[in-house]
């Protein structure tokens, strides 16, 4: 929710906003401030529209006219999905923003399972009808495969080599709303959170999963999913899921995933005998082990699993990207990343010298900012759409660091500095842990003791504090309020994001970190 900025109460339930083109703009009365005036008059007279999709499944189901009573209890399902997502965005219940409260009595709602299973029926087949014609050869073929093992539930495991570019999300989807349209659930994970992002309804796998995050305390570790829970249901009548980028999954997560699933399912299948498509490419990023050798990451990726033996491989080799671009360029560059993922390209001295016509060189740091942005002030006033199209990667966090700290210099504004607490929780500890060597640590996922920003200036979320919309990695721009806890941001995307992020507490358990 908009924190209080200009002294009025946050009366706006932001999660309305997509729903916004299904009112007329003269019911949508907003105060000076651009806030909804009164939301609980727009439920009264838009609850039947807003309500459809339970009508729908009711009707489907009972095969007949839905009773008073039932017709309630479906708007008061509707009323309890508002608040999902409301809470999801805000965190506060839909009553603080005048709509009425829903009721809880005589309810159980799977909400799990009823995400699942409601999606809407007009998107999924718009995008088989335009889609599924525009599949390539190769890509057709690994439908028809998926499709042929979820029809006839052969519990298959296949695995997609898919390099990048080859058009896997595209086919993804295609595969998704094939299995959705048949009212069938399919779960689409994927290994990072930007990843899942990409996929229709995709979430982390380790949410969708429960994986455990400390794989290695124990030999065979399961999932944190009871066999009575909701999402065990869900699981349950699972007949397809989709896994991207499992290339990065470490073997052990995806065995807990099969151990849980074979348990959940009663039945000694690999998946309990659900299909599972994995996708993702070995040339790329494998498991990261941190401080682990080459060796381990090795050990730790799927292909050293005992299910990999069960795993059907599948192939996508044409690069779409660079086949529809129709750019030269595009195509030997693609052809480049995968000479270096085969380890066939060229080497001097343990780097690859890139063609000068597939890149520009520079010959210093500021150089680079210039090449990118061209004149960095340009930040300051730049659509949200030209800032996607530009980033600067490096590999550490200290080359990080130095490069936003000569971006900072050059955009005009004044810094404003935001320094973490720097206290040991226990008290007694003071004298083992000093305020400098606090300051020092630089933790994996989090921002520096002290960091500078500015109005305009583009930055990377470390913590998905609100997943799954703002995941790791999410863009974002400091766009006003930068005296508040932790700025007001704006995700570079576009949508407009009015959220002041929490104050966390969180904690690092780092055996480099303990002091002696
Ligand atoms: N059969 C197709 N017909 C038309 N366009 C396609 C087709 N397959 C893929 N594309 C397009 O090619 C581009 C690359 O596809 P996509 O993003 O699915 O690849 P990807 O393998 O997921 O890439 P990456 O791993 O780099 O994210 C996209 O613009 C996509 O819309």
């Amino acid at each position: 929710m908009k924190p209080d900025l200009d002294g009025e109460c946050p009366t706006y339930p932001y999660a309305v906003l997509p729903l916004k083109s299904a009112f007329p703009e003269e019911d949508l009365k907003t105060t000076r401030s651009g806030r909804l005036s009164d939301a609980s008059q727009l439920w009264h007279k838009y609850q039947n529209k807003l309500a459809e999709d339970f009508f729908r499944h009711a009707q489907l189901n009972d095969d007949n006219q839905i009773s008073e009573r039932l017709r309630e209890s479906y708007l008061n399902r509707c009323l309890l999905a508002i608040q999902d997502i409301v809470i999801s965005i805000g965190g506060n219940p839909i009553s603080q923003y005048g709509m009425p409260e829903p009721s809880f009595d005589g309810e159980h709602i799977n909400r799990d399972y009823a995400m699942e299973i409601n999606y809407d029926p007009v998107d999924l087949a718009d995008i088989l009808q335009t889609d599924v014609s525009r599949l390539t050869e190769e890509q057709r073929s690994i439908f028809d495969r998926v499709c042929r093992s979820v029809d006839s539930a052969l519990g298959e495991m296949l695995f997609v080599d898919a390099p990048g570019g080859t058009g896997k999300t595209f086919l993804t989807k295609v595969i998704l709303a094939k299995v959705r349209s048949q009212s069938k659930i399919a779960l689409a994970v994927a290994s990072s959170g930007i990843a899942a992002t990409l996929l229709s309804g995709g979430k982390t796998a380790h949410t969708m999963f429960k994986i455990p995050i400390d794989l290695d305390r124990t030999e065979n570790p399961v999932c944190n999913i009871s066999r009575n829970s909701d999402k065990a249901k869900v699981l349950r009548d699972c007949s397809l899921i989709i896994w991207d980028e499992c290339t990065m999954a470490n073997r052990k997560a995806v065995e807990a995933v099969d151990r849980t699933l074979r348990d959940i399912k009663q039945n000694n299948q690999p998946m309990g005998g659900i299909t599972v498509l994995f996708c993702g490419d070995f040339r790329q990023t494998l498991p990261v082990i941190p401080r682990g050798t080459r060796a381990d990451e090795v050990r730790a990726c799927l292909k050293s699993s005992h299910l990999w033996h069960y795993i059907i491989p599948l192939h996508l080799t044409l690069n779409m990207r660079a086949q529809i671009g129709g750019n030269q360029n595009a195509q030997e560059f693609s052809e480049l990343l995968l000479e270096i993922g085969n380890g066939v390209y060229p080497q001097e001295q343990g780097k690859v010298v890139l063609n000068e016509n597939l890149c520009s060189k520079v010959s210093s740091i500021r150089d680079l900012i210039s090449k990118v942005y061209g004149n960095p002030t340009q930040i300051l006033t730049c659509e949200n759409y030209w800032l996607c199209e530009r980033a600067i990667l490096t590999p550490r966090n200290d080359q990080a660091a130095t490069i936003n700290a000569e971006i900072l210099s050059l955009v005009s504004g004044d810094n404003v500095e935001y320094i973490s607490i720097n206290r040991v929780m226990e008290e007694g500890e003071s004298t083992s842990y000093p305020v400098e060597f606090l300051e020092s640590l630089s933790a994996p996922g989090l921002p520096a003791h002290k960091i500078k920003l500015k109005i305009g200036v583009p930055i990377m979320l470390l913590r998905n504090l609100s997943p799954p919309k703002l995941c790791n990695g999410t863009r974002l721009k400091a766009v006003k309020g930068l005296w508040l806890p932790a700025g007001t941001c704006g995700v570079a995307s576009g949508t407009v994001l009015l959220s002041a992020l929490p104050p966390s507490q969180l904690m690092i358990k780092e055996s480099k970190w303990t002091r002696n």
